[in-house]
């Protein structure tokens, strides 16, 4: 089997938006001075879909979801001429090849982004040329289904938050994530309206139900150590990007106080994840599958962070995630996005694409019988997007 061609398009959302509120959710942008639209840099309305043919007519669809205007010249000028020619099933070669021929500019960011994407692609059109489901060939079923996360609770109003926190138990999950609305430059005021989110949801869940903590790398370390002990008694599965992703030192020492650390959905291939993993930084892996180097690289990660018994839990919902927490007993859950107007765009692939799974009762499975990652692309339905191509 040869590849042929390779396609790619950015979507560009024209569609409804909600704005987000006030103090939604802290971010790295938050330590500039200047006021403005802070979130910025952090609300992505458009997405890379590639699509990669081979001469049996078959077609492996990946994408990703980082500058893609950036990442689609990435690969339509240096990836595509380095895949087309080769055979899908010599994945590590062309990785490799993919990485060595752009690694004095893509090592990390949109060069990695791009090579996800075609990573993804391949691994979808390996399954469908065997008939078999990514996740089996990556190692097959480890479990019955998949607990996910309901992953929203942007900071708001404490009775939103709490209505909001009640209707994922009525709907049966179990684990939950919030985000903090303050960070550094709010002082021991916003300090206390992020304590109080803590609180009152704990309140309306209980201690039996998990609650992640989401920082989005808007804290300074000084910050994270002083908020640590005063959130350390509502008992928080997990501390999220606290500090800026580079920080790697000081991610350690923070994961030394109390609080399991996560972190790695804005770090890169199996060296990034080395690094942290050797600094012990974290407690929780969540690199993202298209933004790491694509479901090839990942698989690296998950033999890696297994040896130091870090558990694995990508960041983001989406197909490539899921097949890969199916096929590692270290993935032990799954994130979820649940399904909402657009806001800053994570949830944009449920317009893009179809076939991601619903959750039942706080589950997710994936079909032993579809091949590929069991996606299409909405095409019928991509009206409220621009395609660029
Ligand atoms: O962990 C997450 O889900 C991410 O950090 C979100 O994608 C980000 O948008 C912050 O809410
Ligand atoms: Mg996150």
């Amino acid at each position: 089997m040869k590849i042929t061609k390779v396609r790619t398009r950015v979507l560009q959302w024209n569609g409804k938006t909600v704005p987000p509120q006030a103090n939604f959710c802290t971010n790295a942008s938050d330590a500039l001075y200047e006021r403005g639209d802070a979130m910025g840099s952090f609300r992505f309305h458009e997405w890379l879909v590639c699509e990669i043919e081979t001469d049996d007519g078959l077609v492996g669809i990946g994408n990703a979801a980082l500058a893609p205007q950036l990442a689609k010249q990435a690969i339509d000028l240096y990836l595509a001429p380095l895949v087309i020619g080769e055979d899908p099933f010599d994945y590590a070669y062309l990785w490799e090849k993919m990485y060595r021929r752009t690694l004095a500019w893509g090592r990390k960011g949109v060069g990695m982004t791009a090579i996800s994407a075609v990573d993804i692609a391949l691994w979808d059109l390996m399954g469908k040329a065997t008939g078999k489901p990514v996740f089996k060939l990556l190692g097959g079923r480890t479990k019955e289904r998949i607990p996910v996360y309901a992953s929203k609770l942007y900071s708001d109003r404490i009775e939103v938050m709490q209505a909001e926190a009640q209707s994922y138990v009525d709907q049966g999950f179990s684990m939950m994530k919030m985000r903090f609305g303050w960070g550094p430059k709010d002082g021991p005021a916003g300090m206390r309206e992020n304590i109080k989110r803590v609180e009152a949801l704990r309140e309306v869940i209980g201690y039996d139900c998990d609650l992640m903590l989401e920082c989005y790398m808007g804290w300074s370390l000084e910050y994270a150590k002083r908020m640590i002990p005063r959130l350390a008694p509502y008992d928080p599965r997990w501390l999220e990007e606290p500090v800026i992703a580079d920080d790697m030192h000081g991610y350690a020492e923070l994961n030394a106080m109390g609080i399991p650390i996560s972190g790695g959905e804005h770090e890169y291939t199996l060296f990034g994840f080395r690094q942290l993993l050797d600094l012990g930084a974290v407690s929780v892996i969540q690199y993202d599958t298209n933004r790491v180097g694509g479901i090839t690289a990942a698989q690296k990660i998950n033999a890696l962070a297994e040896a130091y018994q870090v558990p694995v839990v990508p960041h983001a919902g989406q197909m490539h995630n899921y097949h890969l927490t199916m096929a590692n007993v270290n993935c032990p859950i799954s994130e979820f996005f649940p399904v909402h107007d657009v806001e800053i765009g994570n949830e944009l692939f449920y317009y893009v694409f179809r076939g991601d799974p619903e959750p039942e009762n706080g589950f997710i499975d994936l079909a032993d019988d579809k091949p590929g990652l069991g996606l299409e692309i909405a095409e019928d339905s991509l009206g409220d997007f621009t395609v660029i191509e």
